[in-house]
């Protein structure tokens, strides 16, 4: 069986680090990480507000990421080897793809390909918080979170709760182990109902 597994939702909602949680424990199991395909700095447009417009779907290459995501489709077992991840023969008819990243159900290619949609939410006051203590390979402007990154993430949150995308919040208030819990559970719950 072949189980696609979105985990989405906001920037610095925790979705890397439930991510890598997930990797180790779960078999047979790749990853694509959504930011691993933003186009170069000279690609994005700058918009009227002087910022550079990191965080709409125009940014990333989602052409090349579904080539990728087809890629383990047509060979999970091929793809799992060129990505360095052992295979368990025992488990070898169940294959798991995680794809991580901010605006997974925007892109319609895509949207269908998913057997579970996690999407992650923290408040504003939080998520601004976070994203204060990062460093990017670009490093935000002053202004950038409120000026665009979150008036972005709620415009695509509206439009893909406008399309009728089916997701599974998370609370991502909640500590690292209780999430991890939760979708793990949550994962396996639904691969036994798929059996
Ligand atoms: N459950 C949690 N509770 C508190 N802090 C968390 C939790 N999960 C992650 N963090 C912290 O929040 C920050 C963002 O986490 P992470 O990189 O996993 O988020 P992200 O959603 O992948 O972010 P982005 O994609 O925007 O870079 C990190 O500093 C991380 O240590
Ligand atoms: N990875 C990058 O190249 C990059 C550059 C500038 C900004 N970002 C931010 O990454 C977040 C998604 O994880 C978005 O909110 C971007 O602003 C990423």
């Amino acid at each position: 069986m072949k189980y696609i597994v979105g985990i989405g939702g906001v920037t610095n909602g925790g979705k890397t680090t439930l991510t890598n949680s997930l990797l180790q424990v779960l078999p047979n199991c790749c990853v694509i990480h959504q930011d691993d395909f933003f186009k170069p700095q000279d690609q994005i447009a700058v918009g009227e507000d002087g910022f550079k417009q990191w965080d709409v779907l125009e940014s990333l290459d989602m052409e090349a990421m579904l080539s990728t995501v087809k890629a383990w489709v047509s060979s999970p077992q091929k793809f799992a080897h060129a990505h360095g991840v052992s295979v368990q023969l025992d488990t070898s008819d169940t294959h798991i793809l995680l794809l991580e990243g901010f605006l997974l159900y925007s892109y319609k290619p895509l949207v269908d390909l998913y057997s579970r949609r996690y999407f992650l939410t923290v408040p504003y006051g939080e998520c601004k918080w976070r994203r204060s203590t990062r460093s990017y390979e670009v490093p935000d402007p002053p202004g950038l979170f409120d000026g665009h990154v979150w008036p972005m993430y709620q415009k695509y949150k509206q439009e893909m709760e406008a399309n009728g995308v089916e997701v599974v919040y998370l609370d991502g208030m909640k500590s690292r182990e209780e999430l991890f819990h939760q979708v793990l559970e949550d994962i396996q719950n639904s691969l036994l109902n798929r059996s």
